[in-house]
């Protein structure tokens, strides 16, 4: 990948995994370019020393500005350590931004586990590999009922 942009979010029961994974990694992390949601960035940065560009806390937008740059194309990894055991009144943002990395086919690590799989791709200093943008060009070009009749 020419470029990696990884947003990194995780809820507070969460926060702990999170700092620990990044510290593991963050040799690799120095040719990331690295973006979060408000309070998980704020943790990030102050764990490794690297600039974290931050969006607002999760529960504040935070995830909706990633889904929003995630459709942009300005993200292009998502590293979300989200609870499975809490709900948390922001559910629909966290349910909308794991959909739009599914509909942008970014890579997508919900678990410390795929994140380690994830981080030690070799696809990663493959500069050959683009992630496959999908198509969506019939989608947005298809007649709605409204223009059939
Ligand atoms: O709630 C979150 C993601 O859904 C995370 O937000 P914070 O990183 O601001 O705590």
């Amino acid at each position: 990948m020419k470029q990696i942009n990884v947003a990194m979010v995780a809820h507070d029961n969460k926060k702990a995994e999170m700092i620990e994974w990044v510290k593991t990694h963050q040799d690799k992390f120095k040719t990331f370019n690295l973006f979060g949601t408000g309070t998980t960035g704020r943790l990030i940065e102050e764990a490794i020393g690297q600039k974290v560009h931050r969006y607002l806390s999760g529960p504040l937008g935070g995830d909706q500005q990633i889904g929003a740059a995630i459709s942009q194309g300005e993200i292009n990894m998502l590293i979300f350590f989200w609870d499975p055991l809490e709900s948390l009144p922001h559910d629909p943002d966290i349910k909308a931004l794991l959909r739009l990395a599914a509909v942008w086919n970014i890579p997508l690590a919900c678990t410390v586990s795929s994140a380690d799989l994830m981080i030690h791709s070799t696809l990663l200093q493959d500069t050959s590999y683009e992630i496959k943008q999908p198509d969506y060009s019939q989608y947005t070009s298809r007649k709605t009922p409204a223009e059939q009749s």
